[in-house]
Formats: C-alpha cells, sequence, structure tokens
C-alpha cells in the first residue's frame, strides 16, 4: 500500500498556558499543506522481520525511533499484526513546523488500519495518533480545524482555502519544538482566532498572530526577512507555521504564488492548497 503523508499549516498559533503534565495548551487552525512524502507499507515476506528503509531528506535519529515504525510498534502492542516491510521517501522538511514526521506516524497508522483490515474508527485512530504525538491526531482526518488543548483535540472549521495560492518557504533552520515552547511565555490570546478567520483573508495580517513568531525571530532574524519578502511580494497573509523555521504566504488573487529570489539551499514549496 503505498500512501502520500501530506504536511500542515498553521493558521494563528497561540500559547495560552502552562498545563500540569508539562505541555502547553495552544489554540490553532490547522489546513493540510500538499507538500508529501511517500509511504509504503507492504506485509514482508514470511520469515522476515520488520524492516524500514530510508530515501530522500535524511531524519535525525536512529532509524528505529522513526514514527512510522514506533506507529506500528503501537498498534501490534494491541492486535496481531505479521512483520511488514516500510519504506519512507522524505521530502518534507523536518523541524520545519510542518508537521512531516506527525503526518507519517498518522498515515502509517491509517495504512496498517487498511492494509490488515482492523476497521479502526477515525476516532480510535486518534487516540493511538495522540500516544505518537500532540500534532499526529490532526493527520487522521486530515481537514481544516480548530485545534485546542495539546493540539489534540478539533472542532471542524468552515474555512475553505481550496485552490488558494500558496508559497513555503523552510530556510534551513531545524528549530526543535520543544526548544520553541520554552522559548513563549503563555498568555491569554488578543483576538478569537475562530472570529478572525472568518473575515475576509486580508484582513487576517491585522487580527491573526504566531505566538511562536515573536519568540523567536529575535533569535533568528531570518524568520522577519521572509515574511517581509513575502509580503512584499504581495502576500495576503505571511506568517510563521508552528514552531518554524518554515515561513508561508498565502496569494489569493493568483494562479500560481511569485517566485523569490532565494537562496539555493532554501528548500521551496509552490502552488495551491
Ligand atoms: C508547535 C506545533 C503546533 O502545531 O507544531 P510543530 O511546530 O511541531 O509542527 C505542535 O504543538 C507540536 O506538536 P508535536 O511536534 O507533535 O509535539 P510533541 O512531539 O507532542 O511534543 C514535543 C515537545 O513540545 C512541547 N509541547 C508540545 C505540544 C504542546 N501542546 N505543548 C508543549 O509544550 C513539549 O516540550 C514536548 O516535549
Ligand atoms: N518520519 C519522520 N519524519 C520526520 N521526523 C521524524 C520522523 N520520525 C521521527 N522524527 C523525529 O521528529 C522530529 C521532527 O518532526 P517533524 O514533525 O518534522 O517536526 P516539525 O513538526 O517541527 O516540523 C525530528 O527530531 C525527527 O528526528
Amino acid at each position: 500500500m503505498l500512501v502520500f503523508p501530506n504536511a500542515k499549516l498553521n493558521l494563528g498559533l497561540y500559547v495560552t498556558s502552562q498545563r500540569p503534565d508539562g505541555f502547553r495548551n495552544l489554540e490553532s487552525v490547522f489546513v493540510p499543506l500538499p507538500w508529501c512524502d511517500a509511504l509504503e507499507v507492504l506485509p514482508a515476506p514470511a520469515g522476515t522481520d520488520t524492516t524500514l528503509t530510508l530515501t530522500g531528506i535524511p531524519i535525525p535519529g536512529e532509524p528505529t525511533t522513526n514514527l512510522c515504525l514506533r506507529a506500528y510498534e503501537l498498534l501490534k502492542a494491541d492486535f496481531a499484526l505479521p512483520a511488514i516491510r516500510m519504506h519512507l521517501h522524505k521530502v518534507v522538511p523536518i523541524g520545519a513546523g510542518l508537521g512531516g514526521g506527525s503526518g507519517d506516524a498518522a498515515f502509517a497508522l491509517r495504512a496498517l488500519n487498511d492494509l490488515f483490515t482492523l476497521n479502526l474508527s477515525a476516532e480510535t485512530l486518534e487516540a493511538y495518533a495522540r500516544r505518537l504525538g500532540s500534532d499526529c491526531a490532526f493527520f487522521i482526518r486530515n481537514q481544516p480545524v480548530f485545534a485546542y488543548e495539546k493540539g489534540d483535540v478539533f472542532e471542524l472549521v468552515a474555512l475553505n482555502l481550496t485552490g488558494t495560492a500558496c508559497l513555503v518557504i523552510y530556510p534551513g533552520l531545524h528549530i526543535s519544538t520543544a526548544e520553541a515552547y520554552s522559548r513563549v511565555h503563555p498568555r491569554t490570546p488578543r483576538h478569537d482566532l475562530r472570529t478572525a478567520l472568518s473575515q475576509p483573508l486580508e484582513t487576517w495580517r491585522h487580527t491573526i498572530s504566531n505566538d511562536f513568531e515573536e519568540a523567536l525571530t529575535p533569535y533568528y532574524p531570518v524568520l522577519a526577512d521572509l515574511k517581509a519578502q513575502l509580503y512584499a511580494a504581495g502576500a495576503a497573509y505571511a506568517s510563521l507555521s508552528g514552531s518554524g523555521s518554515a515561513v508561508y504566504g498565502l496569494f489569493p488573487g493568483l494562479e500560481i504564488p511569485p517566485q523569490l529570489p532565494l537562496p539555493a539551499e532554501y528548500q521551496v514549496w509552490a502552488g495551491r492548497l
């Protein structure tokens, strides 16, 4: 079975309070971004062990800690799964605020559910996904949502950005999510995100923000430079995604987003949502 785990963008992100479990409560709207990895999951030939092979962007850490294998181990603890062969071709930048690893994990759960006819509901798959990471559950249903608590409880939002031209720029800075959270001071959101997002997209730049952007820009000034370049190129809205370091711009009036003169080592996704 071949699946294409996509990434996500955060439209607004407010870190609202510290939780007793060490995590933070947040409010954000998550939307799918069609920047995709490729993941193949097959039953292993008889008598062979489970394997994961990797190509594409190198993933830090031992392959045994890869979220795809962790997803398999999680289900295997509860169901009599046979050994499998997995291959992940990594395309989505890592430590970018695009949830690439979380998408892989959720798509691995979904693929295993389908391949071995486990008949698990989306709700049950979300419960497994939550155990792999706060972002993972979003990718089970993979539709625009208002996310709150740890970013793993959702309400559907009536937001349709399908077809909107979008440019995503990853400047090559791997910002660890834990480091990013440690630099943010939780506070009450200045705006109600759902109300702000229900207004025309052109108003968002005055009403919606990402708390990580303010906290991280002093350490990584390139984030502000990229955002300014996106606005100068005509973006109606531009922001850091998640805990960075990817910055995106939305260009609702255009068929395709503009090209920016960026260093060759930056990774860029240009297309329509
Ligand atoms: C910031 C966000 C916003 O969408 O995305 P990314 O920038 O990573 O894509 C998410 O909250 C990232 O979720 P995820 O990447 O799954 O984080 P996890 O693996 O669960 O946690 C990594 C670390 O981040 C911190 N963390 C994460 C989520 C949360 N609600 N509060 C936290 O304090 C904790 O220090 C935790 O140890
Ligand atoms: N399949 C995977 N793809 C990407 N990162 C993975 C994967 N499995 C485990 N990881 C680990 O997860 C961390 C980053 O995850 P990722 O979701 O890309 O971050 P972010 O959401 O901040 O962009 C890295 O430290 C990486 O080692």
